[in-house]
């Protein structure tokens, strides 16, 4: 394999792979050409990455298994299936769209997972973890219902599978005669490095003596594995009695195959072949490497996840970067940390993305990474609340979902004294549809005894972390990915008083009421035009008081979220309206019933009318439609 230590900044030479455009052009190629196809596929790779920024060491740790993949099955015809979808970059290279790979991510460009509108290759949406082998076992069930001869691969990573869903379809799966190939990619990490009794339970696998002499002795016999259908059954026994542990996979019903090297091609074909071919559910283990191909991402994994794309002339001297929500979340939390015992942190496998790294170094008795298991997350914070313990779950909006009927049954009912830091709230740009955080606000406002804090810039977010922090039952902080305006966060514990709106400007006409950071959107239109600017800090309890006054004062009320524009904060305030008899005319402006595909967040506000320009606009338009 040919080791990279550097990005390619110019369009490496791959004639192999340019004359492998198809899958069906790969399946023409021989078996022995299949290594330097590989190295080509992580040279383009590395280039293309470097051109466009996203994921990248997950995709550079599969490249052999998605050469052999294609290469032995009839894609798209059977159904090949990536977990997440991070990893699917070397997916999308040989399926066609090798050409368009630079503009994956960005604003009419590829996507950034595997989705279905996009190729018949890719058979499954994704974008959050741990879904392949329900919906790969679906589609093999399907199959067999339907009479139709269909392979079906889901290819899941040890961090996806610690998730209880993966769990649960592998116990219905084991039960089915479904056909059907599950490929676990382990390479010892999630985002950060693997935790938990799975992660354990793989490395014993792979430290078990049955791996020694796999690596020592059953390496030739994979290789000489005929890969005809006929012997399968045979080759597949003197396999397993070489390599395989008993497994709590075989406990659950699959014929466990494994561990075997990911990046072995030889024995990669080889073991493809063999449980493809076979009928019933098939369980191969991998063990590959994160980062494999690229120095840098091999040593330091964690870093080399995403990537931003290669600037090739960085500028000199840039200005020091202002501190993003996250960071404040996790400055917060080390100072209330530091005053209080109680306090710890829960985040389901997002340290980094969190805040949580200097937190996780400084208390790491009180810090609790669960691996990707939301569900599990927000019922261990009510275990947690239960012993008088105040916990504090920090979890993306978009992951949050997984949480829902936790959130509800475990916490809320129970008024548990859990605080939510509810991080990625809005639009976050590249990842898209699948990661966009703008449902919490509606589905968090109908569960009784929940706040809901939306603060606008990082000063508020401070003082509402403390309020939410302070209130002796469940509370949630919602703030965007990235940096906001720049305020200074400080490092008071002092909290925001609950449910008080503050009003920045006051004005005649119209009045904006903001909820979050897009009211600094609306500011300078409000000045310009001598327009009211409410900041409402809370969508619950929301201030009512401010509602009225706001309304009986005004000709319009103008609501403004980074969130759907059904079931949001605006509707809150409708509603609020109609509970109070009032009539004021209320545009309500957030984000339109329809997924919007990825692309810079600002760009994607900027569409849908949610920019100054837009805000501006539609004001004008309703004030308008008022006059007639
Ligand atoms: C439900 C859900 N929670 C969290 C994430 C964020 N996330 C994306 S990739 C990833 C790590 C996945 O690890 P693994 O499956 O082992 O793949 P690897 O990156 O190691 O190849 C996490 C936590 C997600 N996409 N979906
Ligand atoms: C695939 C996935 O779910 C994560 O890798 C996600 O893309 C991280 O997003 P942030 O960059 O916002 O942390
Ligand atoms: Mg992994």
């Amino acid at each position: 394999m040919r080791i990279f230590h550097q990005i390619p900044l110019q369009r490496p030479s791959t004639p192999l792979l340019d004359s492998a455009s198809t899958p069906d052009a790969l399946r023409a190629l021989s078996r022995a050409q299949l290594g330097t196809l590989a190295d080509e596929l992580r040279a383009y790779l590395l280039y293309s990455v470097g051109q466009s920024g996203g994921h990248f060491g997950a995709g550079l740790g599969v490249v052999e298994l998605t050469v052999a993949l294609h290469y032995l099955l009839d894609t798209p015809h059977d159904r090949l299936l990536w977990d997440v979808g991070h990893q699917a970059y070397p997916h999308k290279i040989l399926t066609g769209r090798r050409e368009q790979m630079p503009s994956i991510r960005q604003s009419g460009g590829l996507a950034a997972f595997p989705a279905r509108h996009e190729s018949e290759y890719d058979t499954f949406g994704v974008g959050h973890s741990s879904t392949s082998i329900s919906a790969g076992l679906g589609m093999a069930l399907a199959a067999q219902q339907k009479g139709e001869p269909r392979r079906v691969v889901s290819v899941i990573g040890d961090g996806a599978l610690t998730a209880g869903m993966a769990f649960e379809a592998l116990a219905h799966g084991g039960t089915t005669r479904a056909n059907m190939l599950v490929v676990l990619n382990d390479n010892d990490m999630s985002i950060s490095q693997s935790v938990g009794g799975l992660s354990n339970y793989l490395a014993q696998l792979l430290s078990s003596k049955a791996y020694s002499r796999m690596r020592d002795d059953a390496r030739k016999l994979l290789e000489i594995i005929p890969p005809a259908a006929e012997l399968a059954k045979k080759t597949e026994e003197q396999v397993k009695s070489l390599i395989s542990p008993a497994s709590l996979f075989e406990a659950m019903g699959w014929n466990y195959i494994g561990p075997i090297d990911g990046h072995d091609m030889g024995q990669l074909l080889n073991a493809i072949d063999t449980l493809t071919n076979r009928p019933g559910p098939n369980f191969l283990h991998l063990v590959t490497q994160k980062g494999c191909g690229f120095q840098p991402a091999e040593s330091n994994p964690i870093k080399y996840h995403a990537i931003t794309k290669i600037d090739p002339k960085p500028a000199a001297d840039s200005a020091p970067s202002k501190p993003t929500f996250s960071q404040v979340f996790g400055q917060w939390a080390l100072d209330q940390a530091a005053a209080d015992p109680r306090l710890l942190t829960i985040t389901p496998a997002m340290r980094e993305g969190s805040g949580l790294v200097a937190f996780s170094e400084r208390y790491p008795k009180r810090y609790h990474d669960v691996a990707i298991c939301e569900q599990h997350s927000v019922t261990l914070a009510a275990g947690f609340a239960c012993e008088g313990l105040k916990p504090v779950l920090a979890i993306y909006s978009t992951f949050l979902q997984r949480g829902y009927d936790q959130l509800i049954h475990d916490v809320a009912i129970q008024d548990l004294d859990v605080t939510f830091a509810i991080d990625r709230a809005g639009l976050v740009g590249e990842d898209g549809p699948t990661h966009a955080g703008v449902y919490d606000t509606a589905f968090l406002r109908t569960i009784p005894g929940l706040l809901i804090a939306t603060p606008s810039d990082e000063t508020d977010a401070r003082g509402l972390l403390n309020a939410a922090y302070q209130h002796p039952g469940p509370a949630a902080v919602r703030y965007p990915r990235g940096a906001g305006i720049g305020a200074a966060a400080g490092s008071s514990l002092d909290a925001l008083a609950v449910g008080e709106a503050i009003t920045r400007l006051s004005g005649r006409g119209v009045a904006v009421l903001a909820f979050g950071t897009l009211l600094h959107q609306a500011t300078q239109l409000c000045q310009a035009r001598g327009y009211s600017l409410i900041d409402m800090r809370w969508v619950k309890p929301m201030d009512e008081g401010a509602v009225r006054a706001a309304a009986a004062s005004h000709d319009l009320l103008v609501t403004l979220e980074d969130h759907a524009q059904m079931g949001g904060a605006g509707s809150a305030v409708l509603e609020a309206l109609a509970s109070m008899n009032l009539n004021t005319p209320t545009l309500v402006l957030g984000l339109p019933d329809s997924y919007l595909e990825g692309g810079k967040a600002d760009a994607m506000y900027a569409s849908v009318g949610l920019d100054s320009a837009g805000i501006s606009a539609a004001i004008d338009q309703r004030l308008a439609a008022l006059s007639r």
